[in-house]
């Protein structure tokens, strides 16, 4: 039998300080655990730390993490010219055509000579056009800018930006399913590929590949794409006029093997992602809001200030010639191109089928010596040249071009209906308007300052 318990007072002190006993060791216990376990913590946030700083993958990932955000940061932030939702509204706005079954372009180039009047074709037939350009000083930026200008008032947004920032590209067919690029961006000019040869591999290779990757394997649809080649792939050809079946693999100039490298290109992504590519040649192309870079518009400028100017003639004293293309001409062919391409075929970098390649001269099929743009110059501007006649240095240039148009107008609907003299008229009367209202607006920012 068990014993009852003992209620002596000694032995109830006896239990009530061995039960003190067992919680006393009790809460050693336990805050002998919860500092245990705060070292662990601790250790393991600096393991963390440790491995953070010491393991490369992680570093990458870290500054792959900062380079991204910085590049989004330039979508989305408002002190930069693009992003944001009033920029997609004003990017959607400009790409909605007017008219029914309307095209939606995109314009690489718009502030350029060509970009500017070919944007300006489309939006007043009723397409929807979204021009970009990067604005670089090759030549006067205040000239780009007033083309921009021009543009903007007729409804023409023009993104400041470059074909080679992808996340721009990426953006732009992303707010807008563009069926058609318009591809003019460039480094354009011969000679100037002896002093800057970079640029040329940046804009005209480089510039070239990133808008065809985008266009490839991130539009979806993808859109069809009509770019600018040159006259002068044909380099040193001599069977005249110059034929699209004609060799090219003779280029002169680096400007000259940019582009036919670009024509190279055009096939690869038409071969491999079903792209849809239409290449024009263009033949020194001239005109109202035309390149100050170019010969007849610096002659204008020398002839006009008495400078003088350097006529190049062959070492055996025949003359150099130029196919001069009037730029409504350049314009017509532009928009016969878009409205005749077919579309790509395939979408997200798979190819669902072959897909239209093609390449055409765009010239005036009437070649003329510079000695005589020359002297429809002097006439028009009323006061003579300096004339200082030098054999053609070695400087890329070709002693003569000359189209076969027969290709384009047959699948184009392409006509050059403009003589040089006629052009030219149109030119120097945009140049002496242009140039006097500028010196107007200086004057008067001058007076009031
Ligand atoms: O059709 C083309 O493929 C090319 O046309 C022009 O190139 P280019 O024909 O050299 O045009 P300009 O620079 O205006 O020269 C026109 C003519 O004037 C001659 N010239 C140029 C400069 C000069 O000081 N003196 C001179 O006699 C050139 O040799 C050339 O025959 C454009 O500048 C290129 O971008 C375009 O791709």
């Amino acid at each position: 039998m068990a014993s009852p318990p003992d209620t002596s007072k000694a032995a109830k002190l006896e239990r009530c300080n061995s039960y003190l006993r067992r919680v006393n060791s009790a809460k050693i216990i336990s805050a002998s655990s919860r500092l245990l376990f705060r070292a662990c913590i601790v250790a393991t946030v600096a393991l963390i730390l440790l491995f953070a700083l010491h393991c490369p993958p992680l570093l990458l990932l870290s500054h792959y993490s900062a380079a991204a955000r910085s590049s989004h940061r330039g979508l989305l932030s408002s002190d930069v010219t693009y992003g944001g939702a009033a920029w997609e509204r004003e990017v959607r706005r400009s790409a909605t055509p007017r008219r029914r079954s309307g095209l939606t372009v995109l314009v690489t180039g718009a502030a350029g000579f060509v970009g500017t009047h070919c944007s300006l074709a489309l939006k007043k037939r009723g397409d929807g056009v979204v021009g970009l350009d990067n604005f670089n000083s090759y030549y006067d930026p205040s000239l780009k800018r007033a083309r921009q200008s021009l543009l903007s008032r007729h409804g023409v947004l023009v993104v400041d930006g470059d074909i080679n920032d992808t996340l721009l590209l990426t953006k732009l067919l992303d707010v807008v399913p563009f069926s058609h690029v318009l591809h003019l961006a460039a480094q354009a000019g011969v000679r100037y590929a002896m002093r800057n040869p970079q640029s040329y591999v940046t804009s005209n290779v480089a510039g070239l590949v990133a808008l065809l990757e985008v266009a490839a394997k991130h539009a979806d649809p993808q859109p069809a794409v009509v770019w600018a080649s040159s006259s002068s792939v044909y380099g040193l050809n001599t069977a005249t006029p110059f034929s699209e079946l004609h060799r090219t693999d003779r280029p002169a100039s680096l400007y000259a093997a940019t582009k036919k490298a670009g024509e190279a290109i055009a096939h690869t992504y038409n071969h491999i992602y079903g792209l849809s590519i239409t290449g024009l040649r263009f033949f020194t192309v001239y005109g109202p809001w035309g390149r100050p870079d170019m010969a007849y518009f610096s002659f204008a400028n020398y002839i006009l200030s008495g400078k003088p100017i350097a006529v190049f003639r062959m070492q055996d004293g025949t003359a150099v010639q130029r196919d001069f293309t009037y730029i409504d001409d350049v314009v017509t062919g532009c928009l016969g191109a878009l409205d005749t391409a077919e579309r790509s075929t395939g979408s997200g970098g798979k190819k669902r089928g072959p897909a239209q390649l093609r390449v055409y001269n765009l010239g005036n099929a009437s070649p003329v010596p510079v000695a005589k743009m020359v002297g429809i110059l002097e006439e028009l501007l009323g006061k003579k040249a300096r004339k200082q006649v030098v054999t053609l240095p070695q400087n890329g240039d070709v002693p003569y071009t000359h189209a076969n148009v027969s290709m384009a107008e047959r699948d184009l609907g392409y006509r050059a209906t403009t003589d040089l003299a006629t052009g030219l008229k149109k030119f120097a009367r945009w140049y002496v308007e242009y140039y006097d209202r500028r010196s107007k607006k200086e004057a008067e920012g001058a007076a009031s300052a």
